[in-house]
């Protein structure tokens, strides 16, 4: 372990290789102990011995390896030694992981150490996180992307500067290969951890760094500079193709239902552009990036057979009456939601079981009776529901009687209003007309309000 450190820095790295760090108090750096964010925890240190700034360095144990808590002791004793020559402190955040059946490790693990150092980052008063990413780091995840099939956004790879979830991500050496930080850390001997999975071929990581990289480079020269050449055209090619989905968006959406797509219009687009509005409209909602066939399927299906229902990743893509609408899992009543009661008392009352609210208000017309039963119940449609819309009118299924009056299937879920034996309001279709209490008397008017998806 180093600690001392010098008066100049005089390995391959220098002061500007670190732009990010002009101008800040507080820095905050994603130190795994490894290699480089050991290079780059040094260079953050030289600087702050400099310039006052203060480092924080973050650590994320994520208890997957026997040697964690040696990493972590590691980390701690290095940022003690470096602690008596500049402002740098150590936070840890120790995760308890449990990977979802059939979730990639990997993955998961990545999620978590992102939320964590966030998470410390905002503790620590720090609005920017700089990661040790080089370009080396750069080419394997582009070759990884474009062997998973990936498009123009996952072929940009990892961005240099991006501010997500209110914090700004620095990853100033995308352009340095990983030698001149070897030679770095060579030069200052800095002493590191080795994670033994680096080595583990199971992830395809590794067998394309230790296995094809090699075989890669010395076929073709040129092939770093080439695919990085590549992602800088794929980060370009990105933003124009999010920039076109932009304009076509404005003019798809349906008028009357902006979380909607009008069929007819998207209709009019040629196929690519197509997929690449559905593609952002998924995206803008919440949805996981969806697959190229999925893509397909939602650009010519519902052309063709205007009601149905897509399943995406993350949600279900409903088309009906010429629109197109997508509802997350998430925004769904959960199946099985109970029976909730709430009192016939002028009020707003919250179901969060149903995820929306019961309006009760006093009113003069297409309200029901005050007497009888004093609560009104929450159920499920169980099937066989009635439901007269108007006086003298025939009962009706409730299935018929919302294809009448053009609900929509998604908004077919809300939970129906009994009071008693008597339903007497179905969300989409409104009171029912036997429980319609005369004009001019006194009566509760009864509205369901499901939230917003954003507030859920
Ligand atoms: N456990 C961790 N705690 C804090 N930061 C981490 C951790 N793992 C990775 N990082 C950050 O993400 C960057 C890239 O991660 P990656 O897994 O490629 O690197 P590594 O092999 O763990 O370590 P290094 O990059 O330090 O050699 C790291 O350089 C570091 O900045």
């Amino acid at each position: 372990m180093t600690d001392a450190m010098p008066a100049a820095m005089p390995a391959a790295l220098e002061l500007d290789d670190l732009p990010a760090l002009a101008g800040l108090r507080h820095v905050a750096v994603a130190y795994s102990g490894g290699r480089d964010s050991s290079v780059l925890l040094h260079m953050a240190c030289w600087w702050a011995a400099r310039s006052g700034v203060q480092v924080h360095a973050l650590h994320v144990q994520h208890g997957l390896s026997a040697h964690a808590a040696a990493w972590e002791a590691h980390c701690a004793a290095q940022v003690q030694a470096w602690s008596d020559l500049c402002h740098v402190d150590l936070r840890v955040r120790r995760l308890a992981l449990v990977v979802p059946p059939g979730a990639s490790l990997e993955a998961h693990a990545r999620t978590a150490r992102y939320q964590a150092l966030a998470e410390m980052a905002r503790e620590a008063g720090c609005d920017t996180v700089l990661l040790a990413h080089h370009r080396d780091d750069q080419v394997e995840t582009f070759l990884l992307q474009a062997l998973r099939g990936a498009g123009p956004s996952g072929l940009s790879a990892m961005p240099g500067d991006i501010v997500r979830d209110g914090l700004r991500w620095v990853r100033p050496w995308l352009d340095r290969p990983r030698a001149e930080l070897e030679a770095h850390r060579v030069a200052h001997r800095l002493s590191h951890v080795e994670d033994d999975s680096n080595a583990d071929p199971r992830m395809a990581r590794n067998r394309l760094r230790l296995k094809v990289l090699p075989a890669l480079r010395s076929a073709f020269a040129q092939a770093d500079e080439a695919l990085l050449t590549s992602v800088r055209m794929a980060q370009d090619a990105r933003v124009c193709l999010d920039a076109l989905a932009q304009v076509d968006l404005s003019a798809v959406r349906d008028p009357d239902d902006p979380q909607a797509l009008s069929i007819a219009r998207l209709a009019g687009l040629d196929p690519a552009r197509r997929r690449n509005l559905l593609r952002r409209w998924l995206l803008d909602q919440g949805e996981r990036a969806p697959g190229q066939s999925q893509l397909m399927r939602l650009s010519t299906e519902p052309l063709q057979a205007p009601d149905g229902r897509w399943a995406t990743p993350g949600g279900v893509v409903h088309a009906y009456r010429a629109r197109l609408r997508w509802v997350a899992q998430g925004d769904a009543v959960p199946r099985g939601a109970p029976i909730c009661r709430v009192p016939l008392q002028a009020g707003r009352y919250e179901v969060p079981e149903w995820l929306g609210s019961v309006v009760i208000e006093s009113a003069d017309t297409g309200g029901i009776a005050l007497a009888g039963v004093d609560a009104v119940e929450l159920r499920a449609r169980r099937g066989g529901e009635q439901f007269q819309s108007h006086t003298g009118g025939p009962p009706r299924s409730l299935k018929k009687q919302f294809q009448a009056a053009g609900v929509p299937p998604w908004a077919r879920q809300a939970p129906l209003l009994w009071r008693g034996d008597a339903l007497v309001l179905v969300p989409g279709l409104g009171v029912d007309a036997r429980a319609r209490a005369p004009d001019g008397q006194a009566q509760w008017s009864l509205s369901w309000e499901p939230w917003p998806a954003a507030g859920r």
